[in-house]
């Protein structure tokens, strides 16, 4: 094929993924259809007199059926991007002196709305460019951020960025599990698709502004112009060289896990509007903007093989093996596929080419199958197995998603499991026997319950071929110091259904001081402590129930059940600094003195033997918000909003070693 046909071949294959893309049901992840565009760009550079026309990389978006065209006042266009800080410092030498502002690339569906006399008059997509649908009934129904009127007179435009919180999604997935959305920016686009907002009614969006035009007097300020009318705007950072934006740009790239938006990059633009405006477009970007690109959340790969494995719970989870992948940062090889209803619905199969999503520091998930015409039909179909795939007992269904559950309670596979759990760093931490070890030890039938731990000696440890006696000693030894292991970190070891982390803690701080003691409570006594609700307490007390001569075999075993003095509210020192603060610490924290690294709930235990009780998020009640190192600006903002005092983690240590309690 010579370059002008393969430049025409590309062309076409653009259009193709586009139309699909724009009609909402994508043929491939954004990260391939960006290879495509990419190859066809670079050969167009390199022989420009054989761009096709027309070109597509000259239009924007995909001409699709609009209900009802509205045309947009000006073009809504697409970004040129950059992948390179060579690419950021020339956007930087091309506009010298001029202000320039850093903000996340919100990955939704852009939106221009327009208001007349303070009155929204339209909210209208971007549809080609040109041209765009008129949404405003269902923006107005379903999208938060988005004022029916704003304090100016005349006519004023606002563009910005419709999304799905990554919080309604997994929501929405979680309660409609027959019906799954693909992704957030495919969910947000299909929402102003409907027909009807009632049929859409759970699926909100929030708006996010980045765009003003006004015929009325506005702060020349883009960010200050639209905070003055109401607007939530992106994100927006000051920046006032190439070197200062290119940190920005890293800073949001490395914070985009925290984030309840999908991002996709980030974009750099003029602060001021009029700058801006005079800076013009070209065929389809603005000149007077720059996207830089980040390393992409979804990949499609290939579904090698579905494994239906045991948790310690009993629940039998589908794990896809994957042909590895590059997503999310990293190389993906397993990723969940839910349950079956998911599997179901999202007509699933072994062979089948798959989207992989890992955003944030959710466990990787087949979001799907995009394109179902490069089926083969050597395709298997994943089927659920009828009885466990450890103890071949029948199983059971639970729930509208129908997840399996073996209900066998000597089940080898979950004996493993929650043998590993127990020995697991949250519960009684014997390091020196991993999850393979504890296997063997199991089969062996040496490990059945937590307390057969604490029966081994050397010697039966000695017999397996490949222990020596340097690591039979360091076996014995960690389980000896595990003995302390005490009530919390116990009953997290029992991996209670329903009962978390916390639960264990709240036990400890509501005055139980044995776990033999929350075992007899019974559920009365158990509901009345701060955030425990009944299906809590009813799981606690029937687990519990069920465990009594395991925990009197610990006993006997030497193991300790009762409350530890680190599991308590620490009693607070009579000169404490912070009494009666409710603080709420952020960033990377370290001790001056030394520059060691200090992890979060040790600080947090500082504090709190200061006299302050720590919350995990800012808020009206909020007395103080402790920062150190690189604190994201949502959390700021929101505390400069709510009116809380915001302190460098260096004050509070002067505090701490001033009061003699480091
Ligand atoms: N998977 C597919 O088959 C397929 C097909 C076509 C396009 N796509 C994807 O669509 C995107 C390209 O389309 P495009 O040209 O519409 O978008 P773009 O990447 O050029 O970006 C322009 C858009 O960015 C959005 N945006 C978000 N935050 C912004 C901010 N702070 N300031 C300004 N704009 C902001 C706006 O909606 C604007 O329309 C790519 O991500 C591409 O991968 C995917
Ligand atoms: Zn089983």
């Amino acid at each position: 094929m010579n370059t002008g046909e393969r430049i025409q071949e590309l062309a076409d294959r653009v259009m193709v993924l586009r139309d699909a893309y724009y009609r909402g049901s994508p043929l491939v992840a954004d990260a391939e259809y960006d290879a495509v565009e990419d190859e066809l760009r670079t050969l167009i550079e390199a022989n420009p007199e054989l761009a096709p026309d027309p070109n597509p990389l000259d239009q924007v978006g995909a001409p699709a059926v609009l209900h009802a065209p509205i045309r947009h006042s000006r073009p809504m266009l697409s970004l040129e991007k950059a992948t390179k800080p060579e690419q950021v410092a020339a956007f930087f030498e091309r506009f010298p002196g001029q202000p320039v502002v850093v903000m996340p690339k919100l990955d939704g569906l852009s939106l221009a709305l327009v208001y007349e006399d303070g009155r929204l008059a339209r909210a209208v997509t971007r549809g080609d460019g040109t041209t765009g649908d008129d949404v405003t009934v269902l923006v107005k129904a379903l999208t938060d951020g988005v004022p029916e009127r704003i304090p100016a007179e005349g006519q004023v435009e606002v563009r910005g960025e419709a999304v799905m919180l990554r919080t309604t999604f997994a929501a929405y997935n979680t309660a409609h599990p027959d019906k799954p959305l693909i992704n957030p920016r495919n969910a947000a686009a299909g929402t102003l698709r409907a027909k009807d907002p009632a049929t859409v009614a759970e699926r909100r969006l929030q708006f996010f502004a980045f765009d003003l035009y006004t015929t009325a007097e506005a702060s020349a300020d883009l960010a200050e112009g639209l905070s003055t009318l109401g607007f939530t705007a992106a994100d927006m950072r000051h920046c006032d060289d190439a070197a200062a934006a290119q940190a920005v740009i890293e800073q949001i790239e490395q914070q985009r896990n925290d984030l309840d938006y999908d991002l996709d990059g980030a974009v750099l633009r003029l602060a001021n509007r009029d700058a801006y405006k005079a800076a013009g477009t070209r065929s389809s970007s603005p000149r007077g903007a720059l996207a830089y690109k980040f390393a992409a959340e979804e990949k499609t790969t290939i579904l090698a093989d579905v494994v239906w494995d045991v948790g310690k719970t009993g629940k039998i989870a589908p794990v896809a093996h994957l042909e590895p992948v590059f997503v999310g940062g990293t190389t993906v090889t397993r990723a969940t596929l839910a349950n079956q209803e998911v599997i179901r619905a999202r007509d699933i199969k072994i062979g089948d080419t798959v989207l992989v999503r890992r955003a944030g520091d959710v466990i990787p998930f087949v979001a799907g199958v995009l394109d179902a015409s490069k089926r083969t039909g050597a395709e298997r179909e994943i089927v659920p197995p009828s009885t466990c795939p450890s103890c071949e007992q029948p199983l059971t269904e639970q729930g509208n998603s129908r997840e399996l559950f073996c209900t066998n309670v000597a089940c080898p596979a979950q004996t493993v499991r929650r043998l590993v759990h127990w020995a697991s760093r949250a519960a009684a931490d014997i390091e020196a026997i991993g999850p393979m070890w504890i296997e063997r030890l199991a089969e062996a039938g040496l490990l059945e319950h937590p307390s057969d731990f604490y029966q081994l000696t050397k010697e039966t440890l000695l017999e397996f071929d490949r222990i020596g006696e340097v690591s039979a000693a360091r076996m014995i030894e960690s389980i000896d110091a595990s003995r302390q292991v005490g009530l919390r970190r116990a009953l997290i070891g029992f991996a209670i259904p329903m009962a978390s982390e916390g639960t264990a803690t709240r036990m400890c701080r509501a005055g139980f001081t044995s776990l033999e003691e929350v075992a007899d409570a019974g559920e009365e006594k158990l509901v009345a402590v701060e955030d425990i609700g009944p299906k809590v307490a009813a799981s606690l007390s029937a687990h519990l129930a069920r465990l009594r001569p395991e925990l009197e075999r610990l006993r006997e075993r030497g193991v300790s059940l009762d409350v530890r003095e680190e599991d308590l509210p620490p009693v607070v020192a009579s000169n404490a600094p912070l009494a009666g603060k409710t603080v709420v610490i952020t960033g990377a924290i370290s001790d001056p003195r030394s520059g060691e690294k200090i992890a979060r709930p040790t600080f947090q235990r500082l504090c709190e033997k200061a006299g302050a009780t720590a919350a995990s998020s800012v808020s009206a009640n909020t007395d103080m918000l402790i920062t150190g190192a690189g604190v994201g600006a949502s959390k700021l903002t929101k505390a400069e909003k709510l009116g809380v005092e915001v302190v460098d983690q260096g004050v509070i240590w002067d505090q701490l070693i001033e009061a003699g309690m480091v």
